[in-house]
């Protein structure tokens, strides 16, 4: 992939922060004992770092004052290869700085001088032009007069570079500048202030997405903190949700999103969801460092991350693959046996079919999807139509999550509902799991629940009113995701203090749900994969 060449049109800021014991009240004057350190900060020069440090060639346009604060800040930018021919001084004004009083218990006060951001005008801008022309795409935020970005996007606009504008701080914007934007990148708050619409769901970004489009935006990323974040086009959109990590300090994680994903992205869009899970890996580093440009992490920092997660997937696979030969092992001759649906049921197939060769086994099986059913005949399996049959012997499936009763939610590949009736058919049903799967409790846990399409939205709107977070279930490519038999799923939240029965009953209850993910009391034996597998009877549990 060729560097992508950036243009951020943005603030600096020094960040003076003032550890205090505690707030001085007006008139009152309190010694301390820390004095005060100085941060770089500002979302302009935070997007373009991040750019640049994932290697983007990035040239940064912003106005600072002829000052100490400037000459630190110069510095750091080389230090990160930005090219700073662009930067344009000021006798006028100072660089902007922001002064922050943080108290003990963590609060925090802050008092903005906008400085030499505030001074930087349309002139200045079109003094650039040359720079700007020749960007792939150029970044701009709202810490600098709004005329200034107008200028700075109509120049893009002419060259045919493409504009993107993260609409933060929160504040109202003027039609103009939307119409020069091709791609809005807001927070939630963000984009409430500017659409009118509340962000709470997937449905409602969609909402909101829609008014941006109106304006001719032609891309719409909204951020949502430790949640993830959503991307739209008018063809497709998708949620990515965030990962899970020990967040001690989120300063700078929007503004490592954006210069990330800008460093990534193709200029058609086409690699979207990559540079998505890029900026996703880079923000959630981000927030595990305290501080604002400190914390932004470089490309290998991020590419090292994505490869860690990558290791942690072989060693899932090779426990979900000891899960299932362990399980294969152990199936007598002469039953009629359920295979279930997933990745881990697939090794079991594999396995099973193995056994059936070698070991010449009469032994008849039943699918509980048209994945599974697809694989099994490829591999020429005795398979029978679940309607021909009264009972299953013996069904071996994975499992989402499973709790210590063996209680479980199933239903993350889509197959729950023909998964449930073969489970029922069953006399004994088998679970094979990687080591992630087992929890104390399934609350907190995702739980698909199966809906027709028809009234679909009834249920959903259900769901939200009594405070499920319900969201429907989209493939990769942005399209809503439909099951084998051409249902809905949308997921929702199993809330704290749930009893699992009544919740099972309720859910069944509502017109629209065919059916949903918990499968309570039905797992007789779990087998949890590893160097050592691990049995666990429900008759002995
Ligand atoms: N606690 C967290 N854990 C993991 N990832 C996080 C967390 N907070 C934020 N992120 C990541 O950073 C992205 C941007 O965060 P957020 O939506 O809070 O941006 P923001 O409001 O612009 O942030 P800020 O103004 O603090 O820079 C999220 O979409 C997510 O990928
Ligand atoms: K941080």
């Amino acid at each position: 992939m060729m560097p992508k060449k950036i243009v951020v049109v943005g603030s600096t800021n020094v960040d003076k922060v003032l550890n205090v014991e505690k707030y001085a009240l007006p008139g009152e004057t309190l010694a301390i004992d820390s004095y005060q350190q100085s941060h770089g900060g500002g979302k302009g020069a935070n997007q373009a770092i991040a750019a640049a440090r994932s290697g983007a060639d990035t040239t940064f346009i912003t106005k600072l004052g002829r000052d100490e604060d400037a000459e630190m800040m110069l510095k750091g930018f080389q230090q990160d290869h930005m090219n700073v021919d662009h930067v344009i001084m000021t006798d006028q004004s100072q660089t902007g700085k922001a002064y922050i009083t943080v108290d003990q218990s963590g609060q925090n006060s802050i008092y903005v001088y906008g400085g030499a951001n505030m001074a930087l005008s349309p002139d200045d801008v079109i003094a650039h032009r040359e720079a700007l022309a020749k960007a792939d795409r150029v970044i701009a935020q709202l810490e600098i007069p709004i005329p200034a970005i107008i200028a700075a996007f109509k120049i893009a606009k002419e060259n045919g570079v493409q504009t993107i504008l993260n609409p933060a701080p929160a504040k109202e914007i003027p039609e103009e500048l939307l119409h020069l934007t091709d791609i809005i990148t807001p927070n939630e708050t963000e984009a409430q202030t500017l659409t009118g619409l509340e962000v709470k769901d997937e449905v409602s970004m969609l909402d909101n997405a829609l008014k941006f489009f109106a304006q001719g935006i032609k891309m719409v990323i909204i951020t949502v903190g430790d949640k993830g974040s959503f991307y739209a086009t008018p063809e497709s959109h998708a949620f990515i949700p965030a990962f899970k990590v020990k967040a001690v300090d989120t300063t700078a994680a929007g503004d490592t999103f954006i210069g990330a994903l800008a460093s990534q992205l193709e200029l058609d869009n086409s690699n979207i969801r990559e540079a998505m899970l890029y900026a996703n890996h880079a923000s959630s580093l981000t927030v595990q460092v305290a501080g604002a440009q400190n914390s932004i992490p470089d490309q290998a920092a991020i590419n090292a991350e994505i490869q860690k997660i990558d290791t942690d997937q072989d060693e899932v696979e090779a426990e979900k693959a000891a899960a299932a030969r362990y399980a294969a092992a152990r199936i007598p001759d002469h039953i009629v046996l359920g295979l279930g649906s997933g990745t881990t049921s697939a090794y079991f197939v594999k396995a099973i079919h193995e056994r059936i060769e070698k070991e010449h086994l009469d032994i008849e099986c039943v699918a509980t999807s048209l994945g599974t059913q697809q694989l099994a005949e490829r591999l020429k399996m005795k398979m029978l139509d679940v309607n021909t049959i009264d009972a299953v012997d013996i069904t071996v499936d994975g499992a989402d999550v499973v709790d210590e009763n063996l209680d479980g939610i199933k239903g993350g590949g889509a197959a729950l509902l023909f998964e449930k009736l073969v489970a029922s058919m069953s006399k004994k049903n088998i679970w094979i799991v990687d080591q992630s799967k087992p929890k104390q409790t399934l609350v907190g846990q995702q739980l698909p629940v199966e809906v027709i399409p028809f009234g679909g939205m009834g249920v959903f709107r259900y769901l939200r009113d009594h405070g499920y977070e319900p969201a429907f279930r989209f493939e990769k490519n942005g399209d809503i995701l439909t099951t084998d038999s051409g249902n809905y799923l949308i997921d929702i939240t199993i809330p704290a203090q749930a009893d699992l029965a009544k919740l099972a009953t309720d859910l069944k209850h509502q017109t629209g749900v065919v059916e949903h993910g918990l499968f309570l009391g039905i797992c007789d034996e779990l087998i949890i994969g590893g160097q050592q597998v691990r049995v666990i009877d429900r008759s002995k549990n």
